[in-house]
């Protein structure tokens, strides 16, 4: 099967980056949300990423017009029977996510394939609600998904090896470049990056150094372009929070839990940028 149609569910933060990048690579698009409002939001965002693109000079405007001629917008599930692949890129809450999917697949031809971007949730328990979960795989981007190299590829304990390759040929069509990972809490990236940050928390919380220089010697030490506490307070500390009560949860394994500092945090409301106050103030 070839794939020259993608549907992207949700048109939000990763949707509107997943339908840029695969419309730039030369996909047809439909861009599916519940909202009017959020697929409007979501197409006025990608096409001002575009212009920058163009007036950085890595694209041409050409190319910009193209991709923005090839994404079409609906609310309307029955649109989905001429994708060839279906990116679920949906609010992340696993009801919600299971109710999604048995929409897709009852809307979607017998060969679709059907991808999560979940940061969190188990592929192999998505998988589970659909008839065909041969079909289905995690295809994790990163956040800005145009500006990010990388997605992570998950294989739930159902994925066939078809869906895989096929999994693995767009992801490079769309000039990323894939890495395989289990299904396990986190994937790889997130399983290695919350922790660290959560020691570093640990770090400040036992006054060992301030803020500043717990992230100047990730910076200088480690070539880390952001230190841990500047990147906590980007992610949104109540996030960080969600991720490590879920590693906790999910591994059964005291080395995940929450710096109490992070959770003393979070009841202030001090959850970083969003609030104005995190490990830094804003
Ligand atoms: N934000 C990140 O940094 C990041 C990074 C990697 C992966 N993810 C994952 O990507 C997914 C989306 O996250 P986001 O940050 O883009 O969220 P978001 O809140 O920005 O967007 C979610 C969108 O889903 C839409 N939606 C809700 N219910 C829907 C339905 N029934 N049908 C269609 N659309 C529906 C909402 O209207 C909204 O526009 C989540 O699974 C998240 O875990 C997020």
């Amino acid at each position: 099967m070839t794939i020259e149609q993608i549907a992207v569910i949700g048109a939000g933060t990763m949707g509107n980056g997943i339908a840029q990048v695969s419309a730039l690579a030369g996909y047809q698009v439909l861009l599916v949300d519940v909202s009017e409002a959020a697929l409007e939001r979501g197409v006025a965002t990608l096409g001002k990423n575009l212009e920058r693109q163009v007036s950085k000079g890595s694209i041409e405007a050409g190319n910009a017009d193209a991709a923005k001629a090839r994404i079409r917008t609906s609310t309307d599930y029955s649109q989905l029977a001429a994708a060839q692949l279906v990116i679920e890129a949906a609010t992340e809450n696993l009801q919600l996510k299971q109710r999604i999917l048995q929409q897709v697949a009852a809307n979607v031809g017998e060969q679709c394939l059907i991808a999560t971007n979940t940061s969190s949730l188990s592929v192999t328990e998505l998988a589970a609600s659909i008839a065909h979960p041969e079909r289905f795989i995690g295809v994790h981007f990163f956040n800005p998904v145009p500006m990010m190299a990388l997605v992570e590829i998950i294989r739930g304990l159902q994925t066939s090896d078809a869906t895989y390759a096929q999994a693995l040929l767009v992801t490079e069509k769309l000039g990323k470049t894939p890495i395989t990972a289990g299904n396990r809490p986190g994937f790889v990236v997130n399983r290695i990056l919350v922790p660290m940050i959560n020691e570093a928390i640990f770090v400040r919380q036992e006054g060992l150094a301030s803020a500043e220089d717990i992230d100047t010697g990730m910076r200088l030490g480690c070539n880390q372009p952001i230190g841990p506490l500047a990147l906590a307070d980007l992610i949104g500390l109540d996030t960080l929070l969600a991720i490590m009560q879920a590693f906790h949860e999910g591994f059964n394994d005291s080395k995940y839990r929450p710096a109490p500092l992070l959770k003393e945090m979070v009841a202030a409301g001090y959850l970083g940028r969003k609030s104005g106050r995190g490990f830094f103030t804003y």
